[in-house]
């Protein structure tokens, strides 16, 4: 199953189209859940990524490296680099696209070091889709929108089910989420497949 994905999108992948009601672009997305690694508040030491829609299928997203985020003295951690495009590639297709997914591949070329307190400019675009797969990939650049490259990453994005989640996650989690959905503290998730 893990083979490498040669050709990117691969052949069978065909154009993707955003939502009809995919946040505009521009539309500064909130966190999809409080407890979340990747964006949520409540997490102290996580990464409190936050994202930009910038057009029909692309989001563009920042990720401040904190102390907490090393692996070398000064510089961040590989493993939490990968968790920033993981966080960011799902977030364009799951807004973009309106559906739960999770991540069925990630795959991340480290370019260059990442010094803490430097901020990382991730963009992210939708490259295909083939029935429940979608192919997006992602560059960070160092400390603005136009600095040098320092990672590249493509994930494979499959869509699940509300049954993904309820069978296999925590109980008190999921209700957790539903009430801050339906406190509108995240961001409108009028999902089509809605937990
Ligand atoms: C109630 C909540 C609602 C949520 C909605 C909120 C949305 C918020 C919006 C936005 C924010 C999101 C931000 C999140 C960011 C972080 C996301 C993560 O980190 S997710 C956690 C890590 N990932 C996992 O835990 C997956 C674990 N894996 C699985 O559960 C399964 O393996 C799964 C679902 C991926 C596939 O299992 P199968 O049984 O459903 O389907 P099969 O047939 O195996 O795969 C489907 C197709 O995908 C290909 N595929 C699967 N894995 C592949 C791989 N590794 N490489 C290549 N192809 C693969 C297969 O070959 C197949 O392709 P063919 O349809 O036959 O052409």
């Amino acid at each position: 199953m893990s083979t490498r994905i040669e050709n990117w999108p691969p052949q069978d992948a065909e154009a993707v189209e955003p939502h009809p009601d995919a946040p505009a672009p521009g539309t500064q997305l909130g966190e999809h859940y409080s407890e979340c690694f990747g964006c949520g508040h409540e997490v102290e030491s996580g990464l409190h990524l936050r994202s930009t829609v910038s057009d029909d299928m692309s989001v563009v997203s920042t990720f401040t490296v904190k102390k907490d985020h090393q692996g070398a003295p000064g510089l961040a951690h590989g493993g939490l680099l990968a968790c920033a495009f993981d966080e960011a590639l799902g977030s364009t297709v799951g807004n973009l696209l309106r559906t739960p997914t999770v991540t069925a591949r990630l795959e991340t070329d480290f370019v260059r070091p990442v010094p803490v307190g430097s901020t990382l400019h991730i963009a992210a675009k939708l490259d295909g889709r083939s029935g429940r797969k979608t192919y997006v990939s992602a560059e960070g650049r160092l400390d603005a929108a136009d600095g040098p490259v320092a990672l590249r990453a493509r994930g494979l994005f499959v869509t699940v089910g509300v049954d993904h989640f309820t069978t296999h996650g925590d109980p008190d989690a999921l209700a957790k989420f539903r009430q801050t959905k339906e406190a509108g503290q995240a961001e409108d998730r009028d999902w089509d497949v809605n937990p």
